[in-house]
């Protein structure tokens, strides 16, 4: 996870303070990539131990097209409660947009279906995209899409996808995202018979909350272990049908876990 490390210690080093939409207040940086070979291993946070199971999790609940938090909660994710309103509904956010983006026409279209179709039939489209970010529909959603747009490529037999976030929270955030963008590549590729191969991240607004700064200074004098390899037992029918059981991360070693206060 260097390229995570990196990325922090840039933030620290370089960021200049910013007043934000949460009023906590950011260290903030403009654009930044990282690059992470799913060849070797699955990128997981070492440095503080992730709670993999609200990833896996929060990323089923956006394949199924659920904007409710309700789905969540009850398999004890709380991560979406903040935003939610009293009957649990979030808007038009990623689910909604990825399985079910309705056109001016009224047409509608499952994002994540025509991709992998794509894939199949042509993979050396360069059209291979999936966006999150649809205007029309953003004055309803309980918060602006984060991970907005990704694309997909195919090089080798091996399934590339690159991440563009227009915001990112360094240090509860991104380690979520990176970890979740990983796991739905290799759900794609096997989906589509081809190898897992290079995850691309790359961020917009790159900043470290005011009240996350202590942790990641301390994150930082940590030594990363090597990354686990994460083990998919089945090969279900389609895109559909993954359950929780079917994901295994073998050999996760990591330090404590750091808690962070998230900014709302
Ligand atoms: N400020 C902010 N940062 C985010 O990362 C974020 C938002 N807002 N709003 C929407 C979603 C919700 N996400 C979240 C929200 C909370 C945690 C969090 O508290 N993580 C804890 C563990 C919590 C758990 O698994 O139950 C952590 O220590 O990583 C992570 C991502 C990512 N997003
Ligand atoms: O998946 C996610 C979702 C959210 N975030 C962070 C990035 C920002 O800190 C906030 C969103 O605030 P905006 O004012 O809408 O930019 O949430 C993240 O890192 N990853």
């Amino acid at each position: 996870m260097k390229p995570y490390h990196d990325l922090l210690r840039r933030v620290l080093d370089e960021g200049v303070e910013q007043h934000d939409r949460t009023g906590v207040g950011t260290l903030a940086t403009f654009g930044g990539q990282m690059r992470f070979d799913l060849a070797d291993g699955f990128p997981v946070v070492t440095t503080k131990k992730l709670h993999l199971r609200s990833i896996i999790v929060e990323l089923l609940w956006f394949l199924r097209g659920d904007t409710n938090v309700r789905w969540l909660q009850e398999r004890k994710v709380s991560i979406w409660d903040e935003w939610a309103d009293d009957k649990g509904d979030l808007g038009p956010v990623y689910g909604k947009q990825w399985r079910d983006w309705v056109t001016a026409d009224g047409r509608h279209i499952d994002q994540i279906k025509q991709l992998i179709e794509l894939i199949k039939k042509d993979p050396a489209s360069r059209r291979q995209l999936v966006s999150a970010w649809n205007p029309g529909d953003l004055p309803q959603m309980a918060l602006a899409p984060c991970h907005c747009l990704f694309q997909t490529s195919v090089l080798n037999g091996r399934l590339n996808l690159q991440l563009y976030q227009r915001s990112c929270d360094m240090f509860l955030g991104v380690p979520f995202n990176i970890a979740s963008y990983a796991l739905l590549l290799m759900m794609l590729a096997q989906q589509c018979d081809l190898e897992p191969g290079v995850f691309v991240w790359t961020g917009g607004d790159v900043h470290i909350y005011s009240n996350h700064i202590e942790q990641v200074k301390l994150q930082l004098t940590r030594e990363p272990y090597p990354l686990p390899t994460m083990q998919i037992k089945r090969r279900p029918a389609s895109i559909d049908q993954y359950e929780y059981e079917d994901f295994e991360l073998v050999g996760y070693q990591a330090h404590p876990h750091i808690k962070g206060a998230v900014a709302v």
